[in-house]
């Protein structure tokens, strides 16, 4: 493990799956499991301190309740309350989406860019499975993989679709009274560690035509969020460190959607935005050295007029969107590749065509095929339950 010399070293994030348990029971129990229980970290000083030193000992976070703090190298993949979903391993800054969307009980919320879940668990866990959380993702296979995860935190207010985003029709009456979205799409991967290598190995004109490729579909994506008539607060988030993929991407939309204002993400946080746009300290950012946590950007939107939107700027809007769209959606599909990874599943490399054909395919199976692995899921459910 690395010294302070080495710089700060990722603690491991813990998060109390309160679908199925609560912070006080997690705490008794690694208690009884010869654990210390340090109280509630006060700063990030304190947590980059408490993780230089192995050991049997544990902080509640300072900025997320239902976050724990262990020793980096602290493994739970074998632990009992990890197994059965009490704990979800979370990193904290990919903890922040859902804590600062905060839709209230009962809400119906979209998780635009959903797998492997993570943050879908998390929101499900907000609303304490009251309320609707629809769940888009173009990848079968994420898909499959967040159906047994969400199965394993308990989450039963879901409704998953292997379904473009882009073309979920925001005048569906079942979206009518969506209030909440969250859009955490495809990104560069940069904030992850690794992924930081990897990409500096990347030739520097494939870079930037991928960011550029991707920081246009991200726009699109939160683009489309905001067209929702009915949608009053938006989330947008990345994993990764690039102007382009971040504050970029916001500068335009609040440009395109003069009906939505940022909201200041977390005021006590304090990495901001970079000084790109007035404004832009409303986003914040988080980095190993400065927040010890993973590489991330979030941006929160809210309408500005609580009221319904008027009709023909919503349709305007989405002509725009769908034209956009229609151009670039195929070469989209290519930007999984940082996200899969992270999902621990196999990915398909950019520009690999038959992988682009395969993912084609399986998107022709569209809901049913998602629809059938969800009853599969549920029956496994009674068989976790009854063993
Ligand atoms: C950053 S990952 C999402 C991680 C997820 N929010 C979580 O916390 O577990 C981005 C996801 O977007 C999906 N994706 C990419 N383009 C999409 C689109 N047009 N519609 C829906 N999902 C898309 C990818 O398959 C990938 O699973």
């Amino acid at each position: 493990m690395g010294g302070v010399a080495d710089g700060p070293v990722l603690p491991r994030y813990v998060r109390v799956n309160t679908l199925k348990t609560s912070v006080n029971e997690v705490t008794s129990y690694f208690k009884r499991q010869g654990y210390t229980y340090l109280g509630k970290a006060r700063s990030i000083e304190e947590i980059v301190e408490f993780a230089q030193r192995p050991g049997k000992r544990f902080l509640q976070d300072l900025h997320i309740p239902d976050l724990l703090v262990f020793p980096p190298d602290t493994d739970f993949h074998k632990d009992s309350l990890y197994t059965a979903g009490h704990l979800i391993l979370q990193d904290k800054a990919s903890c922040l989406p859902a804590l600062l969307l905060s839709p209230p009980i009962g809400a119906h919320v979209i998780d635009a860019c959903a797998a492997p879940g993570n943050k879908t668990s998390h929101l499900a866990a907000r609303l304490q499975n009251k309320g609707k959380v629809f769940a888009f993702d173009l990848d079968t296979k994420r898909l499959a993989t967040m159906s047994t995860l969400l199965l394993r935190a308990g989450v039963i207010c879901q409704e998953l679709a292997n379904q473009d985003f882009l073309s979920v029709n925001p005048d569906d009456p079942k979206y009518q009274k969506v209030s909440h979205i969250l859009v955490d799409p495809s990104c560069s991967g940069s904030g992850m560690p690794d992924r930081m290598r990897m990409l500096s190995e990347e030739a520097g004109s494939e870079t930037s035509e991928r960011l550029q490729a991707l920081s246009a579909f991200q726009g699109r994506a939160l683009s489309h969020a905001l067209s929702f008539s009915s949608v009053q607060t938006v989330v947008y988030s990345t994993c990764s460190v690039h102007q382009q993929e971040n504050e970029d991407v916001v500068k335009n939309i609040l440009e395109q959607h003069t009906d939505f204002r940022l909201v200041k993400a977390l005021p006590s946080w304090p990495i901001r935005g970079m000084n790109t746009f007035p404004g832009s300290e409303s986003c914040l950012r988080a980095s190993l050295t400065e927040t010890l946590t993973n590489g991330f950007f979030v941006a929160l939107f809210e309408r500005k007029d609580k009221g319904s939107r008027s009709s023909v700027a919503c349709e305007e809007q989405r002509n725009v969107n769908r034209a956009d769209t229609a151009a670039e959606r195929p070469e989209q599909r290519d930007f999984n590749t940082a996200d899969t990874a992270a999902a621990g599943t196999q990915s398909s490399k950019p520009g690999d065509k038959s992988n682009m054909m395969q993912v084609t395919l399986k998107r022709k199976a569209s809901m049913t095929n998602v629809r059938s692995t969800t009853k599969k899921s549920r029956k496994k459910k009674h068989k976790i339950k009854d063993s």
